[in-house]
């Protein structure tokens, strides 16, 4: 669903109107490769070290799930990063690369994949996060968010066509924001634009200059189009924001941004009128189940029908003398379900219970002096749930224990117990709250709690926000730590907060109109005001050396004290 963006225009008809920045064109520049100390590329792969080719022929035996990466010599050689920029490297494998090949293909039906052995999973399962094996390189396995980019949706055809506009896409973690940004990124491959990634999070206005430097070498060169990719954009501050925001409106750049956070207060208004918001959703159960599927297939790991009687490891004959891997269908559901529309949490959940299955069995194996290990395992709906525990340290940053989390902060940090408020601010922390929102309360708690008792609480709360704003984590974590131990340390008083709230209630309480200003506290900039009473009778308080009698509420409530009383 898109909620914003410029009107009528596709995207490009600003740009003849915008002279571009100029930057003085260089040769050196253009042969500038983002480095390791640049920015990241899309899909750049860790490369660890060749393993022993017994575990090689292994893997590369599960030939029926294999989808070899082959890049363009272009590509290859430029390195400028989308999946397989290393392809073209021959004694390249490694574990995860080779695992890697086994993933992608299955689809999300619960149909029987050709079964595996239980330690050909397990590698499979080592290295890179499950998620990251899994990320999808079309749109055709893309699931969920229809409504973003779902066939009937404007952006769908753009899509398919490659004419991307800028972009910023917006949802909670794991809705597939990045993968999106992957998906763009392959199909860029394809048509001959460059992909570039930066992320907000490491990423210094130089890195920025020099993606804008190169990208306008590439356009005046090479006819070449640029896509910059932005994660976490929120967390870039206005001026790197504004570093690129007249080479987005001029075409040197298309911008995809993705973020978390609402970007009518995290994207620069300039920036965000040229680029189309994009709203993905939280993955709906059913579409975290069919993710959820196609890693299981992928994995060659057999769903167990818990409706059929009797013992489930005896249903399935496996002809390989390896044993091989189940997974009840209900822990599945299970999965899909707490995963709460986050569909990393789901698969590196799963990632977590089976190998965590897989290592018990071997411990098993071990304490009996068994020679053989049992011939099949099974993933129990338990199992799921304490791979999502341990993946997840029992945080939902969506859902009720981030109300929990943030509501037993506010009562310690209120009770002055400094050793609870850092409990509280670290367990939301470490299980990936945003700290911005923290921070927001703290801002909150300094007039709620604090108040006039010390009215310094509030300039340190919005300090620590700033501070949130502009380093982001993990460094911002210790600006949260000292203001939540200074509000927990703090006098309290909540005498300001209380009146306020009586003043409210006296509002909504009020029975008929409310009662007109008194005339002499109206100003009278006419002389029609004037001439109606406006003004007449105002006691200028300099004027006076004494204090001055006069009545600043409404005739009705006169005497009335919001700092005494409860309702007025
Ligand atoms: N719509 C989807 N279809 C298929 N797989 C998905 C989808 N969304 C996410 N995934 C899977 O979940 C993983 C994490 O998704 P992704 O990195 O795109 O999330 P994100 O929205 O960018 O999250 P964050 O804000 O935390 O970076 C991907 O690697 C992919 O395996």
């Amino acid at each position: 669903m898109e909620v914003s963006g410029p009107e009528d225009d596709p995207f490009l008809s600003q740009l003849h109107q915008v002279q571009c920045p100029r930057v003085p064109a260089d040769d050196a520049c253009r042969a500038h490769q983002l480095s390791a100390a640049g920015p990241h590329r899309a899909g750049e792969r860790a490369k660890g070290p060749s393993p022993p080719g017994a575990k090689r022929r292994r893997l590369s035996e599960s030939s029926a799930l294999k989808q070899p990466a082959t890049p363009t010599a272009a590509e290859s050689s430029e390195g400028e990063g989308e999946e397989g920029d290393d392809g073209g490297e021959t004694e390249r494998h490694c574990d995860a690369d080779a695992a890697d090949t086994a993933f992608g293909t299955g689809g999300g039906s619960r149909a029987h994949p050709r079964a595996l052995a239980a330690e050909e999973i397990r590698q499979m399962l080592e290295g890179k996060p499950l998620a990251d094996k899994m990320r999808p390189d079309t749109l055709q396995d893309y699931i969920g968010q229809s409504r973003a980019v779902g066939q009937e949706t404007l952006l769908r055809p753009l899509l398919e066509t490659n004419e991307i506009p800028s972009l910023i896409l917006w949802g909670p973690p794991g809705c597939g924001k990045t993968t999106l940004a992957h998906i763009i990124a392959n199909n860029s491959k394809k048509h001959s634009i460059r992909f570039v990634t930066l992320s907000a999070t490491n990423a210094k206005t130089n890195d920025v200059r020099d993606v804008i430097k190169q990208a306008q070498n590439e356009k005046s060169f090479f006819k070449r189009k640029t896509i910059l990719f932005i994660d976490e954009i929120h967390r870039f501050n206005k001026s790197q924001q504004d570093t690129f925001l007249p080479h987005v409106e001029c075409g040197t750049l298309t911008l995809i941004g993705a973020t978390t956070e609402n970007p009518s207060f995290q994207v620069n208004a300039a920036l965000l009128s040229r680029c189309r918001v994009i709203v993905l959703e939280k993955l709906p159960v059913e579409a975290m189940v069919t993710i959820l599927m196609r890693a299981i297939n992928s994995l060659g790991i057999h769903v167990l029908d818990s409706s059929r009687p009797g013992d489930p490891l005896s249903h399935s004959s496996n002809s390989s003398s390896e044993p091989s891997v189940f997974i009840e269908d209900k822990a599945v559901d299970t999965l899909a379900y707490l995963s709460d529309g986050d569909a990393r949490t789901g698969l590196n959940g799963l990632q977590l219970a089976v190998l965590a299955r897989l290592s018990s069995r071997k411990m098993f194996c071990k304490k009996s002096g068994q020679t053989y290990s049992p011939s099949r395992v099974l993933i129990t709906e338990n199992d799921v749930k304490e791979g999502l525990q341990r993946s997840h340290i029992l945080y939902d940053r969506a859902g009720e224990e981030h109300y929990n989390c943030i509501s037993a902060l506010h009562k310690a940090m209120r009770g002055s117990d400094q050793n609870a408020s850092l409990y509280w601010l670290a367990r939301m922390l470490e299980g990936g709250e945003d700290p911005l929102y923290v921070a927001r309360r703290l801002v909150r708690f300094a007039s709620e709690d604090i108040g006039l008792a010390d009215p310094s609480a509030l300039t340190q709360a919005v300090a620590a926000y700033q501070g949130c704003h502009f380093i982001g984590m993990p460094e911002c974590e210790v600006l949260l730590a000292q203001c939540v131990v200074y509000f927990a340390r703090a006098p309290k008083s909540i005498e300001v907060y209380s009146a306020y709230n009586n003043v409210k209630a006296c509002l909504r309480n009020h029975q008929g109109p409310l009662p007109p200003v008194p005339l002499h506290l109206r100003n009278a900039p006419t002389r029609l005001m004037k001439d109606l009473g406006y003004g007449k009778g105002y006691k200028y308080n300099p004027m006076y050396s004494e204090p001055v009698e006069q009545e600043y509420l409404p005739e009705e409530l006169r005497g009335v004290d919001f700092f005494k009383q409860r309702r007025c």
